[in-house]
């Protein structure tokens, strides 16, 4: 199968170098290939035609920027017909990929970064494929980690879970490494004891799913040492920082849209 990814950045070119190493036939594109000269050690094929690279593709993925949408599907528009186009640009609703490229079959996608371990959460929506094609884009999106069917209407508000979510947690990641070095851990200590705990974390909440507060319970022995601990991120109202965080994003990428079609 022939993947063509549309804007090699961050995100394109993890993607690209996923899909690649797990045998799909990639090309990526972007105005400055130079930069990412790297991934043709990964197997993918670079480009800087948009139209060549979507013609010879079976599925195109989407990887500008929001507002560069709109031109780049212009632009390929004549030859994604019929052919699946995966979007991953936030705040981007299908009614409008549509509008742009009226004969394409659309999936609107958010990946995070851990696409680049392999563990992204991809959420996606669509309302043009048929279920061996639903087959199809889902075997992709396992290529770079889990994914997961979704109702358009919740694709904003996983935009600011979990398509920003890394770099939230990256922030409490710091916070964790930081507390470390405060009591006097060694750096790379502190590091791995962050990440560690994080990644332990999250896997118990997904094998025993339980709620999150019945994992902290486990760890809170009466009268030690984790309820001191909880006791002031109580009070530094992290979950409603957190929460803020979300609703923020979730926010944003609902008015991207609008804010793209006013400024053209
Ligand atoms: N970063 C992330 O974690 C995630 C991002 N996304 C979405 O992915 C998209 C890209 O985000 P991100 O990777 O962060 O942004 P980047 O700016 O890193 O990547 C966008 C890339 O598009 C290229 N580009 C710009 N214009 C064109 C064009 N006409 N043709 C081909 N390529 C072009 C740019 O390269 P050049 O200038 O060389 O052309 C640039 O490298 C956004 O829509 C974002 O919402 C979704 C999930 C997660
Ligand atoms: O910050 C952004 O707009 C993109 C979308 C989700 C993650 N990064």
């Amino acid at each position: 199968m022939k993947v063509a990814v549309i804007g090699a950045g961050t995100i394109g070119s993890a993607v690209a170098k996923a899909l690649a190493e797990a045998g799909y036939q990639v090309t990526a594109t972007r105005r400055h290939i130079e930069k990412v000269k790297w991934l043709e050690e990964a197997g993918v094929r670079l480009e800087r035609d948009n139209r060549k690279a979507s013609e010879e593709a079976d599925i195109v993925i989407i990887a500008v920027k929001p507002n560069k949408v709109g031109k780049v599907l212009e632009e390929i528009r004549e030859k994604v017909k019929d052919k699946i186009v995966i979007s991953l640009a936030a705040g981007i609703p299908l009614k409008l990929l549509k509008e742009f490229a009226p004969e394409a079959k659309f999936v609107r996608a958010m990946p995070n970064i851990a696409v680049l371990v392999k563990e992204s959460f991809t959420a996606y929506a669509t309302q043009d494929l048929s279920e061996e094609e639903i087959e199809t884009v889902e075997k992709l999106f396992s290529a770079f980690g889990k994914c997961l069917r979704i109702e358009e209407e919740y694709m904003d508000a996983i935009t600011g879970l979990s398509g920003s979510g890394p770099a939230y947690v990256s922030v409490f990641l710091e916070a964790m490494m930081y507390g470390g070095l405060k009591v006097g851990l060694p750096r790379d200590i502190a590091r791995l004891a962050a990440a560690q705990t994080l990644l332990g974390t999250a896997k118990l909440l997904l094998e025993l799913g339980d709620h999150p507060a019945e994992i902290r319970d486990m760890v809170i022995t009466p009268g030690g040492t984790t309820i001191d601990g909880i006791f002031e991120l109580e009070e530094g109202k992290i979950r409603t920082a957190i929460m803020k965080a979300i609703d923020a994003a979730t926010k944003k990428s609902k008015i991207l849209s609008t804010r793209i079609l006013n400024s053209t």
